[in-house]
């Protein structure tokens, strides 16, 4: 008989319906003198013998020590019951309702759920659960009395390898069962359920664990697996019959990983992904690492050389596989002498050098921040010993000294080699930073180790990013994400803007905090900034803390300038040394000194009593030895002291900020997990890098526009390996679309200059907003309307009608052997124009002046120097401006040969960021017969031929009077 069938019958005879007569051979002994007598329990199966092939199992009915036997009020029970049961009749209440018609308790297995916990509801569980304590109670105090052994007292005989064994199991249970009251109105479902098999069995041999131990822990037993109770119930469990009932009533479990609600199957297809991922990212950045390593060394090298004037030095761009452009020049000062060393805020060594002789140190472009080479040299300057990698802390307003921390400590042989010689100081580019490699390795790591186990907090991110669209719609299923928006009433309200309706969107979905990932993608301007401000306000508002992290110093340090007047508790984590000065008030350094400055005065008053004692004593060896445990206490005081203070800022901030791999900073790690980590820029980050934030928070948003700069990468192996895909990249590309949000109205520039980038980048789809489309640098009532203030973008144009190209405004190859390039025609147009912008009443802090080459931008701002008037006007390199605006823009192409190489200005998405920086105004200086030979250029110069203005110049021909004047030219065309 199936026990489909049985369930069927329990149930007819329940509803008192007579059930056909059974031929068994299960022996179901008495139960106990207050055991009821099951209703339902066929008199043939009570008579059938046949001893031999049966197994005892447990004694059966009520002892004395039972805890609470369910017979007790057996009678009662059945009175109940068989009232029960009338009544239902008449009212019908055994006619299951529609939702307890539709549950198969078969299905109980295959959903994961054997104990029925989510199917059956809490109140038919807790009733099984019920009726099968008290009938494992039973068993166990029957073993307790060492019945088990007499056939007369209540014993259940089970044959074990037959059907029959679990028919009589089943029926054995129906007396506890029905000695519990059924929950009102789920009585259909309790039916079902109570003469489910595997259900029961599950319950039961739960609870008679249960029981067992406790009886251990009162010592009752000596050790609970060994009584005989549960050895026979596992025979049981390990019975084929068992098991092929279990099987053919219920397919097969599957185990379900308890934090994602996923097949365990798929999670280990997950972790299989991961692990892949993580072997082959790996590869990559040790691929780069080395490449990095190399190229430092021929910096190193080329440095040297240069002193030697031995080889010309190489065009930086060989090296380079696409537009990065941090080609810092290196600066190198020699005949240092080590003065002296400390230990700075968070462990930094700091060791102070000085020039020889006392002199001052030599003018040189060095500043804090620079990642430099420490070695020693010999009396002509060469490096004599390895290269000690660190960075430059500050340069000493005495003009003499130079505080340098190194990665390296006392006593190090490297470091103790640096006493009493002669060093240099090397810029280096900061690429071949080990420290970084290290952090990104150990995320991937993490990520590897801990990325599915329960204990991780971003699991679901991890599951998000690894997993496959099936298992998104489990985890929605099981209630674990949910991907769909917020509603929130008050999103209009926000104090600065009038939000848009995709940025409303973003909102709504990054304040989800059940959306494990949420990628924000928005062209320039589009208010990604802005939106992530508001985002994280309303994300502290609603008791979540923050981390944010960018890849660069300079965006982290933007936002932290965003959030400065929100009011929000803010922490920017980070080297002091590469802190912008005028976020410095919000970084860790800062706001633990402010916090201790009393204590560290006490300190230090202490310390100058004690050396005072020392010096007096120096005769009194053990005096002596004394004060100095003192001097070393006090020291571990401030320590002590120092760490309980950062933890305190760190735990009492609701917004962390630091770079990617600043996150891996052991402070941040050690204030605990983050409710959100925001990465900002994050197109511009290397996958491994976004994993040290990330694994750190329970959910992640990623904001950013893969048109714009890409990860620096170096190596071409790398590269194409797919190091220089961005997580955000891989990201939104996933499950259809389902972790983006998309910004597609942009807020910054007139629409000439937007409507480029729109047609070139991304596929027309970028649409201007009403209140800036037509916005032009005239507008402002200081500024004076000149037909270049009214023009949103403008050529000017190096190379003469008919071909001719002023001999000043060729291109040079840096002499420093940076290999950057310059061009002083160039600058000298520049420097006129922004003289013109300024006359014009364009304030100077509104330009924004943008080159590729560092060797440029270093001229332009010698050239600036010149006059006062520009003071504010900035000049840099693209990817540094990266994230800011200007009202007006200048960008100075400086690539004039006649081969017709652009270099990095062919690189779309850095001159995508380039033109889109400007507010109002956009200048782009070239000479357009080189710069025509990149076809995306060449569209670039047609665009602004179409919308803009364009002007053949030379050096000097800018003034107000001959050159571009402040009247409307005439306005040639490009040849
Ligand atoms: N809803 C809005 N209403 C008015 N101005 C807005 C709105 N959203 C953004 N802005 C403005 O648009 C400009 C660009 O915003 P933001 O810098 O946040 O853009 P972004 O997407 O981060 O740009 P980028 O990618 O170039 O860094 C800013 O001046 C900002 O004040």
């Amino acid at each position: 008989m199936s026990l489909d069938l049985l369930s069927c019958r329990f149930l007819f005879s329940s509803c008192g319906v007579r059930q056909p007569p059974s031929r068994r051979r299960v022996v179901f002994l008495a139960a106990g003198p207050s055991s009821p007598p099951t209703p339902s329990t066929p008199r043939s199966l009570e008579s059938s013998s046949s001893r031999e092939r049966l197994v005892r199992a447990a004694p059966l009915g009520p002892s004395k020590q039972a805890p609470r036997p369910v017979g007790n009020n057996g009678s009662r029970t059945k009175r109940r019951r068989r009232r029960r049961t009338v009544q239902e009749e008449q009212e019908g209440g055994c006619v299951p309702s529609v939702e307890e018609a539709s549950i198969r308790v078969a299905t109980l297995y295959e959903n994961g759920d054997p104990l029925g916990r989510k199917e059956l509801g809490r109140c038919v569980v807790e009733w099984l659960k019920q009726g099968m304590q008290s009938m494992a109670s039973k068993f166990a105090s029957a073993e307790l009395q060492g019945d088990m052994a007499e056939p007369n007292t209540a014993a259940l005989t089970l044959d074990w390898g037959s059907a029959e064994g679990q028919l009589g199991f089943v029926i054995q249970a129906q007396p506890y069962l029905s000695a519990i009251p059924m929950p009102k109105g789920l009585e259909a479902l309790c039916f079902k359920a109570c003469t489910h098999y595997p259900t029961l069995f599950d319950h039961f041999q739960r609870e008679l664990r249960d029981v067992l131990i406790s009886y251990q822990n009162q010592g009752l037993i000596s050790e609970w697996r060994s009584t005989h109770t549960w050895k026979l119930l596992k025979e049981m469990a390990n019975s084929t019959h068992h098991r092929a009932a279990v099987r053919r009533t219920t397919p097969r479990t599957k185990a379900v990983h308890s934090s994602i609600g996923i097949s365990l199957k798929k999670v280990r297809l997950m972790q299989d992904r991961i692990e892949d991922f993580v072997r082959h990212m790996s590869d990559l950045l040790r691929i780069e690492r080395d490449v990095e390593l190399e190229f430092t060394q021929e910096e190193l090298n080329a440095t040297t050389m240069l002193e030697n004037n031995s080889e010309p030095p190489k065009p930086v761009e060989y090296l380079v596989s696409h537009g990065q452009a941090q080609q810092e020049q290196c600066d190198t000062i020699c005949n240092l002498n080590v003065i002296s060393s400390s230990t700075g805020l968070g462990g930094l060594h700091l060791v102070i050098f000085r020039i020889e002789g006392g002199h001052k140190l030599p003018p040189t472009t060095l500043s804090p921040g620079d990642m430099v080479c420490v070695r020693t040299c010999n009396s002509r300057g060469e490096g004599a010993t390895s290269c000690m990698q660190g960075f430059l802390y500050n340069l000493g307003e005495d003009g003499c000294s130079i505080t340098v921390a190194l990665e390296s400590r006392h006593g190090d042989p490297t470091f103790s080699r640096l006493f009493g010689k002669s060093v240099r100081i090397d810029r280096i580019q900061g690429l071949a930073d080990a420290l970084t490699y290290e952090r990104n390795l150990e995320a991937l790591m993490l990520l590897q180790r801990n990325g599915l186990q329960k204990s991780n907090a971003s699991i679901s991110v991890v599951a998000t990013l690894f997993g496959d669209s099936k298992d998104m719609m489990k985890m929605e299923q099981n209630c674990l994400t949910d991907w769909g928006e917020l509603s929130l009433p008050d999103l209009r309200l926000s104090e600065r803007y009038a939000f848009d309706a995709s940025q409303l969107r973003a909102i709504s979905l990054g304040l989800n905090k059940k959306r494990p990932v949420l990628v924000i993608q928005g062209p320039p301007g589009t208010g990604k900034t802005v939106l992530l401000a508001e985002l994280i306000v309303r994300a502290v508002r609603q008791g979540e803390n923050v981390l944010v992290t960018a890849p660069s110093n300079a965006a982290v340090d933007n936002m932290v300038e965003r959030l400065s007047s929100t009011g929000l508790n803010i922490v920017r984590v980070g080297n002091p040394a590469r802190i912008s000065p005028s976020v410095a008030s919000k970084s860790l350094a800062e706001i633990v000194n402010g916090r201790l400055g009393q204590f560290m005065k006490e300190l230090e008053r202490k310390r100058t009593n004690l050396r005072e004692d020392l010096r007096d004593c120096i005769e009194d060896d053990s005096l002596a030895a004394g004060i100095r445990q003192l001097l070393k206490q006090l020291g571990r005081d401030m320590e002590k002291k120092e760490k309980e203070t950062i933890m305190e800022v760190l735990s009492d901030a609701q917004v962390v900020l630091s770079t990617n791999t600043g996150a891996a900073d052991p402070h941040i790690r050690k204030a605990g997990c983050f409710d959100l980590v925001i990465i900002d820029e994050a197109g511009q980050a290397i996958e491994p890098s976004c994993w040290i934030p990330i694994l750190q928070g329970k959910r992640c948003i990623l904001a950013g526009d893969h048109c714009q700069l890409a990860p620096a990468i170096l190596s071409r192996k790398a590269l194409e390996g797919g190091l220089g895909k961005s997580m955000m990249e891989r990201a939104s590309s996933l499950h259809d679309g389902l972790l983006n949000s998309r910004l597609m109205v942009q807020h910054r520039m007139h629409d000439s200059i937007a409507s480029w980038a729109s047609k070139e980048m991304y596929h027309g789809l970028l649409k201007s907003s009403h209140s800036v489309s037509s916005h032009l640098l005239a507008d402002s009532p200081v500024v004076k309307a000149t037909w270049i203030t009214r023009c949103p973008l403008l050529l000017l144009d190096t190379r003469m009608p008919y071909g001719i190209l002023n001999i000043d405004c060729v291109e040079h190859l840096d002499p420093a052997g940076t290999g950057s390039f310059y061009n002083d025609g160039e600058a000298d147009i520049v420097t006129q124009h922004v003289l013109n912008l300024v006359h014009c009443g364009v304030s100077p802090s509104a330009i924004a002046v943008q080159s590729p080459y560092i060797a440029q931008v270093q001229l332009l701002r010698e050239k600036f120097e010149e006059y006062p008037g520009l003071s504010g006007v900035e000049a840099s390199t693209i990817d540094s401006f990266q994230g800011r605006e200007a009202d007006a823009v200048v960008i100075s192409m400086v690539r004039s040969n006649p081969l017709g190489a652009v270099g990095f200005m062919g690189d779309s998405r850095l001159m995508n960021v380039a033109i889109t920086r400007a507010r109002r105004h956009v200048t782009v200086v070239c000479d357009t017969s080189t710069i025509c030979h990149s076809t995306f250029l060449a569209r670039l110069l047609r665009h602004i031929r179409r919308h803009g203005q364009v002007k053949h110049v030379a050096p000097g021909s800018l003034d107000g009077v001959s050159g571009l004047g402040f009247n409307q030219t005439s306005l040639p065309s490009i040849g």
